[in-house]
């Protein structure tokens, strides 16, 4: 991937970065770089998901999924890095089959799902690092009963990934599932690249190792200057932007195949950087769609924020047909590409006209190898900006204080505290 930081300089906005900080933050990115290459080098947690390019064993994920060849379908359950990941693979690239996940515990959700779903052609491929996840373990209780009441086996259909214990573990024991393993030393948000991520890639037919070829030329470029590597160029201009006042990290993809990928961004983000009162709150956004909603506030709101374009610089088009509409003569020869195209730049300039900080970052197409390449660039510039905060990037003790208070909540414990109410209800 490229990055363009030139809308985030103090000579082009306001919150702005100035060069000659720009210059001396690339001191602290270098340390920051040898200590990242450390921490690869001795397979430290965290770290390690940098070397998932050189580690990851996509033999093993094809043999793992080869009994589920034929499968019309993949129904991933699994939630947070065990389903983002993955669906952002399957969303952004072409696949062979449909991709599900069921990521939440929306009883209308899950019971709509499943009553459409053809269960005897559709895959389930359950994904839980802990293997005690309780959304994940009670919607998989809940489609395994689904394929039973229809008297279709689950036990021939399902691919279970988790860690060596864990009550998904005895459960894949108990039905001599096959299972995969998770990777060691690699958080849930971080494990796109690795089993976790690339295995319904693979069940539907994409070619998994192209994408870490794409993320291993991207790894390949990690340096110890900003300015040598796109992805730390990315990671340093948002910290310092965010030290200036854009507390808000906004992602823009400008490809409906990519809406996915900015909610993975945002667990990557809000997870790994949300500590000790600091970290941008990160925001989904989608080009050219929310153009016309959010982008009002992005030009005419408080300027508080990054927004950040990804975009591809080839891909598919579609010529826009001819029509005899007075008004519509700028449309004459032109393609929903071009239109899109037009609409981003346009974009791009009305933020830089007010001076809201944005940075361009393009791939090559929206492909096996650039997506590959965007999900890895895009985890080593939020591990560059956690060692510039000097925050414990890999850890996520808010989230794990909620799951336990709700298995707590379950098990009968009271409410905990006592909740302030100021109730408004109608006459
Ligand atoms: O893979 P699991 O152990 O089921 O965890 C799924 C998710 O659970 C928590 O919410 C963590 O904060 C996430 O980082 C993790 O991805």
């Amino acid at each position: 991937m490229d990055v363009d930081i030139g809308n985030a300089l103090a000579s082009a906005a306001s919150p702005g970065v100035p060069r000659s900080y720009l210059d001396r933050l690339d001191a602290r990115v270098a340390d920051a770089h040898e200590r990242i290459e450390r921490g690869m080098a001795d397979g430290e947690f965290g770290y390690a998901a940098l070397n998932l390019p050189e580690r990851v064993d996509t033999g093993a994920i094809r043999d793992a999924v080869a009994p589920l060849d034929g499968a019309e379908a993949v129904l991933t359950v699994g939630i947070g890095g065990s389903a983002l990941g993955a669906a952002t693979l399957t969303d952004a690239l072409d696949t062979e089959g449909e991709a599900y996940y069921l990521d939440n515990v929306d009883p209308a959700q899950v019971s709509d799902l499943l009553d459409d779903l053809d269960l005897e052609s559709t895959a389930v491929n359950v994904v839980s690092r802990s293997g005690t996840t309780a959304e994940t373990l009670a919607n998989f209780l809940v489609v395994r009963d689904a394929y039973e009441a229809r008297d279709v086996d689950w036990t021939e259909r399902t691919l279970v990934t988790t860690g060596e214990s864990g009550n998904l573990r005895d459960l894949a024991d108990e039905h001599d599932l096959p299972v995969l393993p998770v990777p060691e030393g690699v958080p849930g948000r971080f494990s796109a690249l690795s089993t976790v991520g690339l295995a319904p890639a693979a069940i539907l037919g994409v070619d998994v190792e192209t994408v870490v070829e794409g993320a291993r030329r991207e790894r390949e470029s990690l340096a110890g200057s900003l300015y040598e590597t796109p992805a730390y160029a990315y990671g340093a201009i948002a910290y310092a932007l965010d030290a200036r006042g854009a507390n808000a990290n906004v992602a823009m993809p400008y490809h409906e195949s990519l809406e996915t990928y900015a909610e993975w961004y945002a667990q990557l983000h809000a997870e790994s950087l949300g500590k000790d009162g600091l970290g941008q709150t990160p925001v989904r956004a989608l080009g050219a769609t929310d153009q016309h909603s959010q982008l009002q506030l992005y030009r005419a709101g408080p300027n508080d924020k990054l927004v950040t374009f990804v975009r591809a610089r080839d891909g598919p088009d579609v010529p826009i047909p001819e029509a005899d509409l007075d008004g519509l003569d700028y449309l004459a020869d032109s393609t929903l590409g071009g239109l899109r195209d037009a609409e981003f730049e346009a974009t791009e300039a009305s933020l830089a006209d007010v001076g809201l900080p944005n940075v361009r970052v393009t791939i090559d197409r929206v492909d096996a190898a650039s997506v590959g390449g965007l999900l890895y660039g895009m985890e080593a510039a939020v591990v560059l900006a956690g060692e510039l905060y000097d925050v414990e990037t890999f850890t996520q003790p808010a989230v794990e204080w909620g799951k336990e208070v709700a298995r707590d909540l379950l098990r009968g414990a009271d409410a905990l505290d006592e909740k302030e109410t100021l109730r408004v209800t109608r006459e």
